[in-house]
């Protein structure tokens, strides 16, 4: 392959394991397929390393250092996918908003959104394929070296949790300044969200297009809202995105499943499983077999360990992943934590579970 080549979304390598598409799609293959959110993160030395060169958002600009960062714990652990090297930040960023990534203290937008009439200073039309270019670039070129090791998957952050950094400015413990502006702006919210949705759409089916063989959905701040609110200014947000999304790509004989990761949205559950997603993702204050009875079969299941249990001896690591597999069962389900990995987390204990799981569902499916 001649050097320009490797940004062409054409000629990928063949796939060699399919076990996390399978599971998407709500098969039973020979293992449970794993992988951890953030397994491209600061618990890894190698990843420190490449990251103290540059900044967080030039770092995500560059797709060798996204297609570096990407593969490194594919180099360590037998995870059954991979998720590319970004961020969801990139996109209030692409809509013309300034966003910093502070030490210590994490995304800091110099100047957020703070009446409606700020939406006027975010862009109308914004051209994805010129502004995201750097993102689409990262993902073909990580399908060339993968090299069919596993699946590349896509992901956004959903448009309410983008809303709340847009407002907020940053991490916060209530949001109550973007949540002030569903009580008090609610069309603007929506104009907000609407907006948003439009970009999310476009970003998503060029991330398909450059290469990306799944993609998941970030309603990380789900959890701030009420159900009542969810439904009102998240869930129909989730579900456009789905239709278009899969609509669009249907035109063109393609199909990728669709991963909705609601964080702390248990109330919303059975509304989750009906929003035209292959898989819901869990975070780890849902039990297995509720969320199995909830969902009724109509969705693959991912999640949900606390990232927390990673902390424990490893022995004890087994014991948790085997009472998940037997609440989840080895049918569409894929396993991974309830929330990304902490950067003081131990590499060791990462394989521990990834073990685990691989052994505890081997035994299970043969049996059966
Ligand atoms: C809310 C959110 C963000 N970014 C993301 C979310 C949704 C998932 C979630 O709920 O955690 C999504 C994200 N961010 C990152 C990925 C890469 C893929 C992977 O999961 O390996 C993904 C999928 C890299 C990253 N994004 C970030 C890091 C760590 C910071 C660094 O590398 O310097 C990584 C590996 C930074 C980031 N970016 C964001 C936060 C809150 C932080 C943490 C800030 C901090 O801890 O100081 C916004």
């Amino acid at each position: 392959m001649s050097k320009n080549d490797v940004f062409l979304p054409k000629d990928f390598p063949e796939l060699k394991n399919d076990t996390f598409l399978r599971a998407a799609r709500g098969e039973e293959p020979e293992h449970v397929p794993v992988w951890c959110m953030r397994q491209a993160g600061r618990y890894l030395p190698e990843f420190r390393e490449i990251r103290a060169k540059k900044g967080f958002f030039d770092t995500c600009r560059s797709p060798e250092d996204c297609c570096e960062l990407t593969l490194q714990p594919l180099r360590r652990f037998p995870f059954d996918a991979s998720i590319i090297f970004s961020d969801i930040l990139v996109i209030p960023q692409a809509m013309g908003m300034d966003v910093q990534m502070l030490t210590g203290k994490g995304p800091t937008f110099t100047d957020p959104l703070k009446e409606p009439e700020d939406l006027q200073r975010l862009k109308a039309n914004v051209d994805v394929n010129k502004e995201l270019d750097y993102v689409f670039k990262a993902i073909t070129l990580t399908r060339h070296k993968i090299e069919g090791k596993v699946p590349l998957i896509g992901f956004t952050g959903a448009p309410w949790t983008l809303m709340s950094y847009m407002i907020e400015g940053g991490g916060s413990t209530t949001y109550s300044k973007a949540k002030r502006w569903l009580y008090r702006h609610p069309e603007s919210s929506h104009m907000l969200l609407k907006m948003l949705t439009d970009v999310i759409v476009e970003y998503l089916l060029g991330q398909v297009a450059a290469g990306a063989q799944a993609l998941q959905v970030f309603e990380s701040h789900a959890g701030i809202l009420g159900p009542v609110e969810f439904k009102e200014f998240s869930l129909p947000y989730l579900r456009d995105i789905a239709r278009r999304v899969k609509d669009r790509l249907k035109e063109k004989g393609q199909d990728v499943p669709m991963i909705v990761f609601a964080k702390d949205a248990h109330y919303a559950l059975e509304e989750l499983s009906e929003s035209h997603y292959e898989v819901v993702g869990l975070d780890w204050t849902i039990d297995p077999r509720s969320a199995r009875e909830r969902t009724g079969g109509k969705v693959s299941l991912q999640g949900n360990m606390d990232p927390c249990a990673l902390y424990a001896p490893k022995e004890l690591i087994s014991d948790i992943v085997k009472k998940m597999l037997e609440g989840f069962g080895t049918r569409g389900y894929i396993a991974n934590l309830g929330h990304g990995l902490y950067p003081d987390m131990d590499p060791e204990n990462v394989a521990a579970f990834v073990d685990a799981v691989h052994q505890h569902s081997k035994l299970t499916v043969k049996k059966a």
